[in-house]
């Protein structure tokens, strides 16, 4: 398709405006002396009617790129932006600057829509730059009217800044993006602009593709920011994060900072503890009253408050250029976000820093996230769903590289846009350049904690859905990754098939008398305590003593650990923030809702031992991922409900099952136990009317020797069927 040099009169041919020109308006309006890299080299094409593609770092210049051209030539620039509110800055900076730009957004009243569309009409519009969004592009109200604008002349160029926005590749795909590919199809000659700091060559391709750019100039700036300092501090090797973070804010307290947190709570408890501390800071996020956010936004872009505490939601857009720290507290979901938010950093081009505070917990709560489908998705999307989802993972995968590579960071980052550079151009301004061995012996300490974790959080959830249907769950963190041991916990391992056999073989021997004579009493005995030793093993008996080794790792194998339980309560608060974010429920706090569900898993099940608990913990897991508002808030007040109870009854059993069968004897559910002689079951020594959580049937009780002898008929093989009846090898020895 072909397209003319900007459809304006009175121009002076090719691009039609000289360098010199192009310079003036530069320093006229903006007060620079010089154009930056490729502006331009870019600006040049844009006046020459070319398709173009400008990557350029954050904070590199882009919004040049269209506003000189602007200011030109007569006419309007058509300007998509993704943010009402990067609209509203860029219009009131664009006005400081006595350019006449404005933008249309839902936020304006019918009036001041009227006077713009009043321009639009006019034969000679002092307008220049015109923000919109992708949606209202997508109206045919919109489409007829700029189209009318075409048709006189006077609609110069289409800038579709962010456009990485339009790429599900990218870290901030917005669908209505999509609707931009009109934009080419109903103005055909009309030079489009791409802008963009996201340079990952398939989200360059699909922007290209997307918005049907014809033979684009790409114009690639170089990605490196070297007035940017990278660091990674490891949670997991810190003793308090939070404590660190602080620290680390107060060793420069006037200097403006960005702290970035994955979620609105974890901002709104770093925001409350950093108040505490006394660090003047502001919180901003979506969930805020529209007010609070300006406010926050107005004090911090002032300089009256020098911390932000942010989702992601914050910076699109923010131009506060001395930015001296941008902090991840929770690692970012890609390295594209990554850059672009460290990127807010030194836009004044004096020293700043980026620190990311990477967490093995953090990790596994962002594959998780990066594992989840979107909810609301349609049958057919399905596919998109999964291909969007093998993205995040991609993409997530990425930036735990970042963080877990003893590489140079700055390396890493622009290899990531396609930039290959020697570590020489870090100079050392990056951890791993500069304290190499510290930041390898760091990654070695952290592999060691992530293994230690991993076996807590195996042991945590139970694989049994791995056999199940495919439901996002199962595709997690939770059910992705388990070691087979977990499995066996449930299932019944090779050892305990091997214990089975052993059993089995004793017992037939017995049964079959082929041990019977006196000469053999011995190896008749050999076998019968090898037959209790495995039946010790797995069911904790204490027939021995409880000395044996077998028993002692048995009972090691089912202890529930102030680790484990702590793992669990992690993970239960992750869920229950995710249901409440899922859910939109303000009511309940995910510290303890998942401590009082950790609570409710524990007391079912402290006695019947790790199993038990982990499986108990899982299903809750699963629960949260589908429970209704009302049942959640149901089951969290119901348990508060039996704790505050509890703490009004005699002291109950909190600690972790040490033995489960010794456990068994002594408690349930915080109640003392009585043994009664003669029938072995256990009941409860006192009646307390509180309302309990529905005990678990008793453990089996423990047999003695001369029992566990005496009861081997129930099983059914050997003795019944007499001497010659063949042997029938028992899955497993049922309960006596
Ligand atoms: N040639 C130049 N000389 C000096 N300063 C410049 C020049 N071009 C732009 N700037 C300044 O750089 C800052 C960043 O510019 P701009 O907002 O256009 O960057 P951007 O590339 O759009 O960044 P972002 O990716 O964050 O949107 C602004 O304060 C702008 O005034
Ligand atoms: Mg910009």
């Amino acid at each position: 398709m072909e397209k003319v040099p900007l459809t304006v009169k009175g121009t002076s041919g090719g691009n039609g405006v000289g360098k010199e020109r192009l310079e003036g308006l530069l320093q006229r309006h903006f007060g620079h002396s010089s154009f930056r890299g490729r502006q331009l080299e870019a600006i040049e094409a844009v006046l020459s009617g070319q398709d173009c593609f400008c990557l350029m770092p954050t904070g590199g210049g882009k919004s040049m790129c269209y506003a000189i051209p602007a200011l030109a030539k007569p006419g309007i620039v058509l300007v998509v932006c993704p943010l009402i509110a990067l609209m509203e800055n860029q219009v009131s900076a664009l006005k400081a600057q006595k350019i006449a730009a404005e933008h249309l957004s839902s936020s304006q009243g019918a009036k001041v829509k009227a006077k713009i569309y009043e321009q639009l009409e006019s034969g000679r519009p002092s307008l220049r730059l015109l923000y919109v969004t992708p949606e209202l592009i997508a109206t045919p109200g919109f489409i007829t009217r700029i189209k009318k604008l075409h048709g006189r002349g006077l609609l110069s160029l289409i800038a579709v800044d962010e456009a990485h926005c339009i790429s599900s590749w990218g870290h901030d795909f917005r669908p209505s993006y999509r609707k931009l590919s009109a934009l080419r199809t109903h103005l055909p000659d009309v030079p489009i602009l791409a802008l963009t700091a996201t340079a990952a060559k398939k989200v360059q391709d699909d922007v290209v593709k997307s918005l049907a750019l014809h033979n684009p100039q790409i114009f690639i700036s170089s990605f490196n920011r070297p007035n940017i300092y990278y660091e990674v501090r490891y949670k997991d090797l810190l003793k308090n994060a939070y404590e660190d973070l602080r620290n680390l804010i107060k060793s420069n307290p006037d200097d403006c900072c960005i702290v970035y947190c994955h979620s609105r709570a974890t901002c709104d408890d770093v925001g409350l503890r950093l108040s505490q501390d006394k660090i003047s800071s502001r919180v901003y996020h979506a969930g805020l009253a529209a007010k609070a956010r300006s406010e926050a936004l107005e004090e911090w872009t002032s300089g009256k408050v020098p911390v932000v505490i942010a989702t992601v939601a914050f910076g699109m857009g923010i131009d506060r250029k001395d930015v001296r720290m941008v902090c991840h507290y929770n690692v970012p979901k890609s390295l594209e976000g990554f850059y672009q938010e460290s990127g807010r950093a030194g836009r004044d081009g004096k020293p700043a820093r980026s620190v990311i505070y990477y967490g093995l917990e953090d990790k596994g709560l962002m594959e998780f996230l990066a594992r989840k489908p979107d909810p609301g998705q349609k049958a057919r999307e399905k596919v998109d769903a999964e291909n969007q989802v093998k993205k995040n993972v991609e993409a997530f995968s990425q930036m735990v590289q970042f963080c877990e590579e003893a590489r140079c960071r700055r390396q890493r980052v622009l290899a990531h846009f396609g930039e290959h550079v020697s570590t020489a151009l870090c100079a050392k301004t990056c951890d791993s350049c500069r304290f190499q061995s510290r930041v390898a012996a760091c990654l070695e300490d952290l592999a060691l904690a992530s293994s230690s974790k991993r076996e807590a959080r195996f042991s945590s959830y139970i694989t049994s859905s791995k056999s199940q249907g495919l439901g996002f769950q199962d595709r997690s963190e939770f059910w992705g990754d388990m070691k087979d041991e977990d499995e066996d916990e449930i299932s019944g391992s090779d050892d305990e098939e091997e214990e089975d056999e052993a059993t089995a073989e004793a017992i037939a021997a017995i049964s079959k008398r082929s041990v019977a004579s006196s000469s053999k009493v011995e190896k008749k005995m050999d076998a019968l305590l090898r037959a209790e030793r495995v039946f010790g093993k797995k069911h904790g008996s204490q027939a021995d003593g409880g000395k044996s080794k077998d028993a002692a790792a048995a009972s090691e194998k089912r202890k529930i650990s102030q680790a484990l339980r702590d793992a669990c309560a992690e993970r239960l608060k992750g869920a229950v923030e995710q249901a409440s974010q899922r859910l939109d429920l303000t009511s309940i706090s995910a510290d303890s809702g998942g401590v009082a569900l950790e609570t409710e898993c524990f007391q079912k099940y402290a006695r019947a031992g790790k199993p038990f608990y982990n499986s108990q913990v899982a299903s809750t897991t699963r629960w949260l991922a589908t429970c209704t508002s009302s049942e959640l808030e149901l089951r969290i007040h119901q348990q508060s409900t039996r704790e505050a109870r509890s703490e009004t009854s005699p002291p109950s059993e909190t600690r972790p099952a040490e033995d489960p069968a010794q456990t068994a004897a002594e408690t349930r559910d915080g109640q003392k136990f009585e043994q009664a002689s003669t029938t072995n079951l256990r009941i409860p020594a006192t009646n307390h009317s509180v309302e309990q959580a529905p005990a678990p049937a008793p453990l089996p009780p423990i047999p003695s020797f001369k029992d566990f002898l005496g009861k081997r008929k129930p099983v059914s093989f050997g003795s019944t069927r007499g001497p010659s009846a063949p042997f029938k090898k028992p899955r497993r020895v049922q309960d006596p």
